[in-house]
């Protein structure tokens, strides 16, 4: 089971690990130091004992493990697999599941789209190499599984984007340019979010 690390659902979170007693909840994964909500991993690691925090060692943010490329984050017989995706943060990374079936890309790659890149170390040459050096290598067939989608989607595949991503079938001048040309407003909790998942979402960890 997935929960994802955010803050005002850290309650649901809880409550859906207690329900659950097939699984215990060891690890929260961030895909980045997310700028649009706060992360519930420091909250949740207040609550569970045991639970240990996981975000890039390029993050800048503290935890109780920094992840690396190629890192393997195994739970019974599966495994996921760390793969730098650096762009829309220099710390952004996707967790490709052992078999290539799945890939969950945070903020880097969206359905028809991806991550902005004018904030946070943001770069959109960084992030369409990313992008087409390693999530578009996967298998076709890979399930995308995004960090959002604001059109209620919830997966799509590396064929589709590949084939449909209206920024990714772009060449890099022109990805470049409609990156610069966004102008996107910024995300309303920015100045509080990014200090706080700078320390796991709590001032005291
Ligand atoms: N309106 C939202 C923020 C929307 C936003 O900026 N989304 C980010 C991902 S969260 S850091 C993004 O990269 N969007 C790309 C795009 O093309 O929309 C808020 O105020 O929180
Ligand atoms: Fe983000």
């Amino acid at each position: 089971a997935a929960v994802c690390p955010v803050c005002h659902q850290a309650d649901g979170d809880r409550c859906m690990v207690k329900d659950e007693s097939s699984f215990i909840l060891f690890l929260k994964v961030n895909t980045h130091c997310h700028a649009d909500h706060i992360t519930s991993t420091g909250l949740m690691k207040k609550r569970l004992a045991g639970l240990k925090s996981a975000i890039s060692k390029f993050s800048g943010a503290s935890a109780d493990i920094h992840l690396s490329e190629g890192d393997k984050i195994t739970f019974g017989k599966q495994y996921l697999t760390v793969v730098e995706t650096p762009g829309h943060t220099d710390g952004c990374v996707t967790l490709v599941t052992g078999d290539r079936s799945m890939a969950f890309t945070g903020d880097a790659l969206l359905i028809r789209g991806c991550g902005r890149t004018d904030f946070q170390q943001g770069s959109a040459k960084k992030l369409y190499q990313s992008i087409h050096q390693k999530i578009f290598t996967l298998p076709d067939h890979c399930l995308i599984y995004p960090g959002h989608d604001y059109k209620g989607q919830t997966a799509s595949t590396v064929a589709e984007e590949r084939k449909f991503n209206p920024r990714l079938t772009k060449s890099l001048e022109e990805f470049v340019d409609i990156m610069n040309n966004l102008n996107l407003p910024k995300p309303k909790k920015i100045d509080v979010s990014v200090p706080a998942n700078l320390v796991c979402g709590v001032h005291e960890v």
